[in-house]
């Protein structure tokens, strides 16, 4: 993104000064508003909603809405119509892109609307803190985002997606992810610079302050507090949009089939009217008359519905699984990509297990069960926990804690670890898997030459053992090392969640600790805990396995936690890949390992981003389910990125799909959901493309065969404006149980074969039904036969239409029986009772179309029955389910 120098915005100009001036200026203090200035505030300064959220308005949709592709195709052939004067044409082209408008501006607003009460449900909420009055203390809360004025003072932690441009205030080790910003994917440290920028006003970039944190950047790691200098429009966020253009995402499944089959058919559609104008030429000597006739002949190619049913069918799909509460698709097309994933990457913790650890044993570094190890652990849990502010607690802290409690509660030498007094805290975070607290010593003296600061360290065994120069107070070799890893390898490899823990007591200083003080520490022992199975996961992974989608589980821990926890749910590990080994290998290389492989562990979140991305380079299309902050790159990598509801802000806001829970049950429903809505869009294309195909042929057969046009373009119009009303009713199809058994998507490749089979089957019966009509017309004079061969042909398209809607709806188990639902069949019988009747109604003759001579419907029974047949008989050879 481009920053002009002089892009001097609200947020800048008002965060200029020391932090003091900052906030007399907002009339705000480090205690927060008083709620009633706030609500003062709110009225004054409007609600802070990010424009882009806003959905629009239903005009200033429907004034959009001619932008797409077929409509625009349609409005082409329309202005052609019109320029040489075929009124009829033009004015029928007018209705069909009318009804399409309509249409689907209705259906968007609607699937907006519905989309707009559920982003409600996940509103992003900042923590705030406020006063009651201006005498009361200040009280911390969380509220709505869109609450926020300027003036509020707002905490940051982990995770959170920053709520509106601040003036950070006090940060502690803050760093923030500003990739919506800046495109820039490395986290940028943030801190507090009490005299102010002390640029004296000139202009500057406003990304380039570290005191400042803007909208829509996320934190990584650390806590802060900032008062809010602007909100809503103001914001550094809102002001780059315009030139930003959004967030560009790489095209998506739903973009590369249903896009890219729009584009291949507009293509067809574009050559359609050249081509008949040129063999009409060619063949019968006929000019520019011929043109309203070829425009109709593209226009009734177009499927210029698509656009409605997709929207329609994917609306209805994510309303089903709104309505159940469990799902919420928060961009429609991914519910098509949720269909099309066939590898699902998901991390272990809480998505396997239940992230409900329990301790199972404390062991010294002779191997033997030292309860002094949990002390020392619990001294780190109690103050990370504390001083850390983490988004949510950690379970595996809490678990130390809960069992330090109870040794300490039974006398056991266990407890004691309150007596330490938490100085600073460094915890785990995205790419770190340790934790140290730093602690004073009880009775230790606070301000005198001999205090000293205990360091508690605590984490992934390999990065622990990495910095211990000693085990017990005797010196850490290189074997000793070694026997310590293979120990927590054999833990490991029994399903525990094990954790080393180490000390190191230095002289007391007041300069912060860094990760850089974590060294030459003495090892205290192991701590594991067990994390039991979630109670489904086993039956949802044979439940995904039995659709097609193939389970990659990319976590943080210890390989050989997470090859037992995979084994137990009858997941069979193979080959554990660790990040390290990701590291060594070249792209092309990691999407061949990735391919074959199961389990990756010891992942930092650039591990799992790049075994996502080298999955969807394999030709995968790939969900990613996860929940922290180090999700985050995996989740934005995916094709389908996917987050409990309860996860981070950042993971969530930039998810395409939420659950309710982390439960692969509920995920598996979602991709049949996913299966059902892309199998109603292939039925449309099937049936719209055959039947349009067909009658394009038959067409042009018919167009050099008579000596007068065989369809008037207000014909074809009409029976197109029949056709699309009907199909709209196939975004209501039920596919059949099979029908969702592998992954769908649309593939043009398949679809062009089956509609070029199916359209020459159409075409066959068109031309059978002119060898009916040739037999039952012979007595007619040429004008009325001409009237009776419009109406004949007009009824026989209506009734092979309704024909091809019941048989090719929902792939070949439509074929196999399965209740039609009621929508489909009353759309076909309206289009069988429209056929049959219209020519015989006071619409038939300005038509062109006159009654049909009884012989005529009984020789096209006999062409429907045996068009039937083999319409049956192709589809039930279709082997493919998944395709098209
Ligand atoms: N509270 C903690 N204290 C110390 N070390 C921790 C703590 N939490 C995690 N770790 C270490 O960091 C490692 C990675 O943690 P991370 O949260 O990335 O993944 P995970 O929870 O093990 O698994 P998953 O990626 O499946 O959720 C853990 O295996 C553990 O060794």
């Amino acid at each position: 993104m481009a920053w002009a120098p002089e892009a001097r915005t609200a947020a800048v100009r008002g965060a200029d000064g020391t932090t003091l001036e900052v906030l007399r200026a907002l009339e705000s203090g480090p205690r927060g508003l008083v709620e009633e200035e706030a609500e003062e505030r709110l009225v004054r300064h409007g609600e802070n909603t990010f424009p882009g959220r806003r959905p629009d308005s239903w005009p200033r949709r429907f004034a959009r809405s001619p932008r797409d592709p077929f409509t625009a195709v349609l409005l082409v052939l329309g202005l052609v119509s019109a320029a040489v004067a075929a009124w009829g044409t033009a004015c029928v082209i007018a209705v069909l892109v009318l009804v399409s408008c309509v249409l689907r501006t209705t259906g968007e607003h609607r699937a907006d609307r519905s989309a707009a009460a559920l982003r409600d449900l996940l509103a992003t909420t900042a923590t705030v803190r406020r006063r009651a009055t201006a005498a009361s203390p200040p009280l911390t809360r969380e509220l709505p985002v869109d609450q926020l004025v300027p003036g509020d003072v707002v905490l940051l932690a982990p995770g959170d997606v920053v709520p509106a441009d601040l003036r950070l205030l006090r940060t502690t080790a803050l760093t923030v992810h500003e990739a919506t910003l800046t495109g820039e994917s490395a986290p940028v440290e943030k801190f507090v610079d009490a005299d102010g920028p002390g640029d004296g006003g000139s202009p500057v970039l406003p990304l380039g302050h570290p005191h400042l944190c803007f909208q829509g950047s996320s934190v990584v790691s650390g806590n802060g507090s900032g008062v809010v200098v602007a909100t809503g429009a103001r914001t550094v966020l809102s002001g780059a949009l315009p030139r930003a253009g959004g967030r560009s995402r790489p095209p998506s499944p739903f973009d590369r089939s249903v896009n890219g089959i729009a584009w291949t058919l507009i293509r067809f559609t574009l050559l359609t009217a050249p081509l008949v104008l040129i063999v009409s030429a060619l063949l019968r000597g006929r000019g520019l008359e011929t043109l309203p006739f070829a425009v109709a002949v593209a226009v009734g190619l177009t499927p210029e519905m698509l656009p409605v049913v997709v929207t329609t069918a994917l609306a209805r799909g994510a309303a089903l699984l709104a309505r159940d509460g469990e799902v919420i698709v928060r961009r429609l097309p991914a519910l098509h990509d949720l269909g099309a994933v066939d590898v699902l990457c998901v991390d272990k913790t809480g998505t396997l297990t239940e992230d409900r650890p329990v301790l199972a044993l404390c062991e010294g570094p002779d191997g033997r069960a030292n309860p002094e190890v949990l002390r020392w652990a619990a001294v780190n849990a109690l103050w990370t926990l504390h001083l850390s502010e983490l988004p949510v607690p950690d379970a595996l802290d809490e678990a130390i804690l809960d069992a330090a409690e109870e040794a300490a509660g039974e006398g056991a030498p266990g407890g004691g670890f309150e007596e330490f007094e938490g100085l600073e805290a460094l915890p785990c975070g995205p790419g770190r898997r340790l934790s140290t607290a730093v602690v004073r010593p009880p009775g230790d003296p606070r301000f005198a030459l001999a205090a000293r600061h205990t360091l508690v360290v605590k984490g992934a065994p390999e990065d622990v053992l990495d910095r211990c120069a000693q085990a017990g107070g005797a010196e850490l070799g290189a074997d000793g090392r070694e026997r310590l890893a293979r120990r927590a390898g054999e833990l490991a490899a029994g399903g525990l969640r094990v954790l080393a823990v180490a000390r190191a007591t230095r002289p007391a200083r007041t300069r912060p600790y860094t990760p850089a003080d974590e060294r030459d520490l003495d090892f205290v022992g192991f701590v594991a805990l067990s994390d039991a199975p979630a109670p489904t996961a086993a039956e949802a992974l044979a439940v995904l396995a039995r659709h097609g989608v193939d389970v990659k589980v990319l976590t943080g821990d210890h390989p050989g936690t997470a090859a037992r926890v995979c084994r137990e749910l009858g997941l069979a590990p193979g080959e554990v890949v660790t990040g390290e080994r990701i590291d060594a290998l070249a792209d092309a290389e990691l999407a061949r390992l990735a391919a074959r492989t199961t389990v990756f562990a010891r992942c930092a979140p650039e591990h799992k981003a790049r075994v996502v991305r080298a999955l969807r380079a394999a030709g995968h299309t790939t969900g990613f389910l996860g929940d922290g902050v180090n999700d985050l790159a995996a989740t934005v990598a995916a094709d389908v990125g996917i987050c409990p509801r309860d996860g981070v802000d950042v993971v969530r806001e930039a998810a395409d799909v939420v659950l309710a829970s982390k439960d692969l049950t509920a995920l598996d429903r979602a991709i049949v959901a996913g299966r059902r809505s892309t199998g109603n869009i292939a039925a449309y294309l099937r049936i719209a493309l055959s039947s349009n195909v067909g009658n394009v042929i038959a067409m042009l057969v018919a167009g050099l065969l008579l000596p007068f046009l065989p369809m008037l373009p207000a014909q074809v119009l009409v029976q197109n404006l029949c056709f699309d009303a009907a199909q709209l009713a196939l975004a209501f199809d039920r596919p059949a149980p099979g029908a969702h058994l592998r992954p769908a998507l649309l593939r043009p490749r398949a679809l062009l074969r089956f509609v070029t089979g199916f359209g020459l089957l159409n075409a066959v019966a068109d031309l059978a039904t002119f060898g009916v009509l040739a037999l039952a017309l012979r007595s007619m004079g040429p004008e009325e036969g001409q009237f009776a061969f419009h109406a004949g042909w007009f009824t026989e398209n209506l009734l092979t239409q309704a024909l091809v809607m019941l048989l090719l709806r929902s792939g070949r188990h439509a074929a196999e029986g399965g209740r039609v639902p009621g929508p489909i069949r009353l759309a076909t019988a309206a289009l069988a009772v429209v056929g049959l009747l219209l020519p015989l109604s006071p619409l038939g003759p300005p038509l062109s179309m006159t009654p049909l001579p009884p012989l005529y419907y009984g020789l096209l029974a006999l062409v429907l029955v045996v068009y039937g047949l083999l319409l049956a008989a192709a589809r039930a050879r279709q082997s493919s389910p998944s395709g098209v």
